[in-house]
């Protein structure tokens, strides 16, 4: 199995390193050809405006896309969950748009730089799990076809539509892999007992 990490800005490098912890094999993204082959892309956390231009920029949009549509499956955190949404909240900014949600970002309010909190997740099992909020977006609204998987209070976390998964915080910051596990089944990686 190989991971595609999206590296044109912000915390490649963290995911990298949990799905090296978990044994899979991982890739930096800057070109449309290192697309090629992977089972799975990651597209982290950072600042969705630059990396949507960056995206366009790399031509990574459009091949990210048709990938995607043709049954890629992406794991987007935090800035990347903003970049998977459909709708952004006052934005017109780049976004792929594979999900059929609306965020809205740096929604917890600007005194409020970070924070963690402990969430529960059932489909991750009993144990909460913590979560590691940077300038964080979170989720207004979904669509039918969306799964609310998490959430803080009222608002939405942590969503999934068939093959795709945002997050509004940072999994890649704790020890705790199982949202990565998570995503890596639905890339095809047998579950470990
Ligand atoms: N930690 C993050 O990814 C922050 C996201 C950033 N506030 C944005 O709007 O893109």
């Amino acid at each position: 199995m190989l991971i595609g990490v999206l590296a044109l800005q912000g915390a490649f490098r963290e995911h990298q390193e949990m799905l090296a912890s978990l044994g899979v094999e991982s890739r930096q993204v800057r070109k449309p050809e290192q697309l090629e082959g992977i089972d799975g892309l990651i597209i982290p956390g950072g600042e969705s405006t630059t990396m949507g231009k960056l995206l366009q920029d790399y031509h990574l949009f459009e091949p990210i896309r048709q990938m995607a549509l043709q049954g890629m499956p992406v794991f987007g955190t935090c800035a990347g969950l903003i970049l998977l949404a459909r709708e952004i909240t006052g934005s017109s900014q780049p976004r792929l748009g594979l999900m059929d949600i609306t965020v809205a970002r740096n929604a917890f309010g600007r005194q409020v730089e970070s924070f963690e909190v402990d969430l529960s997740v059932p489909v991750l099992g009993e144990e909460p799990l913590r979560a590691v909020f940077i300038r964080a977006p979170y989720i207004v609204s979904t669509g039918p076809e969306v799964e609310v998987l998490a959430r803080y209070g009222d608002k939405i976390v942590l969503a999934r539509q068939g093959r795709f998964i945002g997050c509004a915080f940072h999994p890649e910051l704790t020890d705790d892999t199982r949202l990565h596990r998570l995503f890596l089944e639905q890339c095809g990686l047998k579950k470990a007992d």
